[in-house]
């Protein structure tokens, strides 16, 4: 067994992972301090998750070496990197839908950390008000948002003591104000001493909260920096290798004809602690993109299940394309009309993991792909390549599953599907989420290009930033209710929060003509 004078919390030296055709980590090697705040950065596909991996216990390396509080471990499994004190928040998070808050957490606690803890309920509570993250131990897992779940992933890393914490882009759900609760819960982390690694495609974060860098390109470590020495622009030139093009705002536009409603749409949320939708009504016209902000869990999804039909009830009249009832059609009807999504859950909702790129197409795009009730798999292969090309999807090829894929990889790819179907609307909740910047770059101006052909354009998202940067006409939900919809430009950050608290709420219906007459 080596042992090592140096205080290092965390020593990685020569990591390497070959997946079949990718070198995924190629000899990676770096040091944590405790209570240093590391970034670990890189464009999609450049195998930052995959080295986090390897830290938890999840993914083992080919070669290398971990060196932990100065002694070389072997982390063979999730619990054994638990037991040492590191703790993990995935990407795509990994709680049991069915179970509670509390029920989750006690999953991954041994039997000496619960008698520790005492009422393991009390301790979440306690925590909970102590670092502001809200998170109620009884409520089950499948009526949070994914905002709340990311909450209850950290929530299960504090209860533990963890002395180490990965984030795997924490923030990419999260509103301005959760990002800056979230930054004081880990500063005051650091200043206990608890080690973080976080990757991050949002370069101003990075440079804001972090003590140092560790970039990767093609899975090599290709620069290190202090980031608050560095803008996000010299970063990103790290990562892709030159100056990334900077996103200064575009042309707002002034849709058509209305081509897609929904009025007076009331119904109570399916699950006992979801979000009854109250009275929404919203137009969205052709050639436009509204954009709607909100914290998470206030009627978000149970917005696009309804839409989208994935949310079985009949709404006949309250939703319309182009005057056509379509509240009563099967999800399947509704994209033969013209509809399109992009759902918040990239891997069991935007994709089925265990299928390759290829039949993921096919699902959705059935239509073109199926001639006498045979599958053109040719067509769709071909089709698919050509998705993979425009939208620089990094993987295999068309035959890969989609699990394999590193999350922007998937997201890119999901966006280049639904785009590519033409939809006269497309409904998309997070359209950037764990993309990188160039990528990020590519979906917006690929979203943009649709809205020029005429599509209409509902865009879900927390960032308020991109919601700025897109949408014509923007709106906020709170608790169920739709604020007034407003042109983009006769608004403000600070408005649109007020709404997202939900100030409109009184007097929604009077503003909201007031509202629409203006726009
Ligand atoms: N199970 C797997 N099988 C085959 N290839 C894989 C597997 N997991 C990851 N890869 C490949 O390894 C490479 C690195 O992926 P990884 O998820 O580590 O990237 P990343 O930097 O985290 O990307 P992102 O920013 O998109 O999350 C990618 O090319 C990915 O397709």
């Amino acid at each position: 067994m080596k042992t090592h004078n140096s205080v290092s919390r965390l020593e990685l030296a020569n990591i390497t992972k070959q997946y079949p055709g990718c070198l995924a980590n190629d000899n990676i090697s770096l040091t944590l301090m405790p209570g240093e705040i590391h970034a670990l950065l890189g464009e999609n596909g450049a195998g930052k998750s995959t080295l986090v991996k390897t830290i938890y216990g999840v993914v083992a390396p080919d070669k290398g070496d971990i060196i932990w509080d100065g002694r070389e471990v072997s982390i063979k499994s999730p619990s054994i990197a638990r037991d040492l004190g590191i703790g993990m928040v995935f990407q795509h998070f990994s709680l049991f839908e069915t179970l509670t808050v509390s029920q989750n957490i006690e999953l991954c606690l041994s039997k000496a950390q619960l008698n520790n803890i005492g009422d393991l309920a009390d301790r979440i509570k306690k925590l909970s008000a102590e670092y502001g993250l809200n998170v109620d131990p009884s409520r089950y897992i499948h009526s949070l948002s994914i905002g709340e779940r990311q909450r209850v992933e950290i929530m299960r890393c504090l209860v533990q003591s963890v002395k180490l914490l990965i984030l795997d882009e924490p923030t990419s759900v999260l509103t301005p104000q959760e990002v800056s609760g979230l930054f004081d819960v880990l500063r005051t982390l650091s200043k206990e001493g608890c080690s973080i690694l976080f990757i991050s495609h949002k370069l101003h974060e990075v440079t804001e909260i972090c003590h140092k860098a560790t970039i990767l390109r093609g899975g090599k470590v290709v620069d290190t920096c202090i980031p608050n020495e560095e803008t996000p622009a010299t970063i990103a030139k790290m990562m892709v290798g030159e100056l990334a093009e900077q996103e200064a705002g575009y042309i707002k536009r002034e849709g058509t004809n209305v081509i897609f409603s929904v009025t007076n749409l009331s119904l109570p949320s399916k699950h006992p602690f979801g979000t009854a939708l109250k009275d929404i009504n919203l137009t969205l016209k052709a050639g436009e993109i509204l954009g709607i902000a909100g914290v998470a869990g206030n009627g978000q999804d149970e917005l696009m299940a309804i839409i989208s039909g994935e949310d079985a009830r009949n709404v006949k009249q309250a939703i319309s394309l182009n005057n056509l009832d379509i509240g009563h059609l099967h999800a399947g009807e509704r994209r033969k009309l013209g509809m399109a999504y992009v759902p918040e859950e990239r891997l069991g909702r935007g994709a089925v993991p265990d299928m390759s790129l290829t039949e993921n197409t096919l699902l959705t795009h059935s239509d073109g792909f199926v001639k006498n009730g045979l599958v053109q798999w040719q067509s769709i292969k071909n089709y698919t390549q050509t998705l993979i090309t425009k939208y620089k999807v990094k993987c295999h090829g068309e035959f890969s599953e989609a699990k394999s894929l590193s999350g922007g990889n998937l997201q890119k790819f999901i966006m280049g599907r639904e785009i590519g179907q033409n939809p006269k609307v497309l409904i998309c909740a997070h359209p950037t989420w764990g993309v990188d910047v160039g990528a990020a770059l590519a979906i917006h101006q690929a979203l943009l290009e649709l809205r020029d052909q005429g599509a209409a354009i509902l865009l879900i998202s927390e960032d308020i930033d991109e919601l700025f940067l897109l949408a014509d006409r923007m709106a906020a939900v709170c608790n169920g209710h739709l604020s007034p919809l407003v042109k983009t430009e006769h608004t403000n950050i600070d408005q649109i929060g007020q709404w997202m608290a939900g100030t409109f709420i009184n007097n929604t219906s009077v503003c909201a003509q007031e509202q629409e007459a203006k726009a």
